[in-house]
């Protein structure tokens, strides 16, 4: 139990970690690749290092050299027969990007994950493998894992694939598809949600020479033939895990900027600033410092569709506003590390706090939240984000606090330095 001291906060600048979503992707192309890759500032996490073990195991070498620098020699597209389940946790990047890349392999491959992870849906992308010739199914046939990847056709071509619950079944498709003789077209039967992590996993390609194309809202392709170039990378701060600093700046007034934000960061939890801002703060980002300073916070309306992992955090500084904040198209929180519809409405709730539900939206009143022992859901979001509450309101108590190793291990830390 991690009890959270109130206080008032001074004007200070922080340094966030590397992005997970940019790590797991450098990671993955690097051992892709052939020859050895350089990559500065990577996450080390608990998700991180399962990334990292699997690929270790379909046989990339990887070295985390004396200067924190991460070195990887990858296996250039072929990767490695093991024999053995492959335990990925609860961590549903490393689960759906690597079924992609098992689908590379000539021998079959079995994912599985802890009991949280296998709740978590990937139907869709075993369906859209089926669809090329890649047998990959789930043992209790619900699409949940653990799941069978036996690979062996990497004739490609084209696929459908429903991305209405998760966009990591694309970008699983996208990496392994510019290994496919004919390369892959994937028609999406509808929009995609979390469309700015599509957006990264072409980024990243690109770094390492792959190309692939957003044809449009629900058309991409990847030619085939492609070979993934080594190289030296480097990983942005995690825009995600800088929200609960800015959201520290909303509650309490002070100003909080996070470091080394660039202009062109394709993170969409970028936007949660801009929430901020919308609510009533100031934001002002000088091209390298971005600042969030708490002001009188307003209710507002916001589609978070893109940015799902970063509603904890708007969610709870909303307690603090004046009026209603309606969160919406985010029915895909409910398939998370958690249920977090549920999981934030019911702990603002505990704390006093108007908050509604339905299956893809909530709406949240602010008023005067009292302090309560926050029950986390091993969900590494609610925690930090509820720790934030704590900073303006007494007796906050936050249950399993260190559910955070699995994208922010020293966030505690940081947080205790404010
Ligand atoms: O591809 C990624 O790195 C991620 C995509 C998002 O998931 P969904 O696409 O399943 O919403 C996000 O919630 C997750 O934390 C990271
Ligand atoms: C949903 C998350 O991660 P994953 O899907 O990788 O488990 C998250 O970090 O909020």
């Amino acid at each position: 139990m991690k009890q959270v001291i109130s206080r008032n906060i001074q004007d200070q600048v922080v340094n966030i970690p590397g992005s997970k979503s940019i790590s797991h992707r450098m990671l993955i192309c690097a051992a892709l690749a052939d020859g050895t890759s350089e990559i500065y500032n990577i996450l080390d996490s608990e998700d991180i290092s399962l990334t990292r073990k699997t690929l270790a195991c379909m046989g990339a070498q990887i070295k985390t050299r004396q200067d924190g620098v991460l070195s990887v020699t990858g296996f250039g597209g072929r990767p490695k027969p093991w024999p053995d389940p492959i335990h990925l946790g609860n961590s549903g990047t490393s689960m759906r990007l690597l079924a992609g890349i098992a689908a590379l392999g000539s021998t079959p491959y079995t994912l599985t994950g802890d009991e949280r992870m296998r709740q978590r849906p990937m139907g869709e992308l075993l369906d859209a493998l089926g669809r090329i010739r890649i047998s990959a199914d789930s043992d209790n046939n619900e699409g949940t894992p653990p799941v069978l990847i036996q690979g062996g056709d990497r004739a490609g071509g084209h696929t459908l694939l429903d991305c209405s619950r998760s966009s990591q079944y694309l970008s699983a498709l996208l990496m392994a598809g510019a290994f496919f003789d004919q390369g892959l077209v994937i028609d999406l039967t509808g929009p995609a949600v979390s469309q700015p992590y599509i957006d990264l996993t072409l980024d990243v390609m690109k770094q390492f020479g792959v190309n692939a194309f957003r044809i449009s809202d629900t058309c991409y392709e990847v030619p085939g033939g492609q070979t993934y170039a080594a190289g030296t990378r480097s990983v942005e701060p995690d825009l995600s895990n800088a929200g609960y600093f800015w959201a520290a700046g909303a509650v309490t007034g002070a100003d909080i900027g996070v470091d080394n934000i660039g202009t062109a960061s394709l993170q969409g939890d970028l936007k949660q600033a801009y929430i901020f801002e919308k609510m009533g703060c100031s934001v002002n980002h000088d091209g390298r410092v971005l600042r969030v300073k708490g002001q009188a916070l307003y209710g507002v309306d916001v589609d978070m569709s893109d940015t799902p992992d970063a509603v904890p955090a708007v969610a709870v500084t909303a307690a603090f506003a004046q009026g209603t904040t309606r969160i919406t198209n985010i029915g895909h929180l409910r398939i998370k590390e958690c249920d977090r519809i549920d999981a934030v409405c019911s702990q603002l709730t505990k704390m006093g706090i108007k908050a509604v539900q339905g299956p893809d939206f909530m709406e949240i009143t602010g008023g005067t939240p009292h302090g309560a022992v926050i029950e986390t859901f091993n969900d590494h979001r609610i925690a930090m984000a509820f720790a934030v509450t704590g900073l303006r309101v007494d007796g906050i108590q936050i249950e399993n606090p260190g559910c955070v190793e699995k994208s922010f291990p020293t966030f505690w830390q940081l947080f205790d330095a404010l």
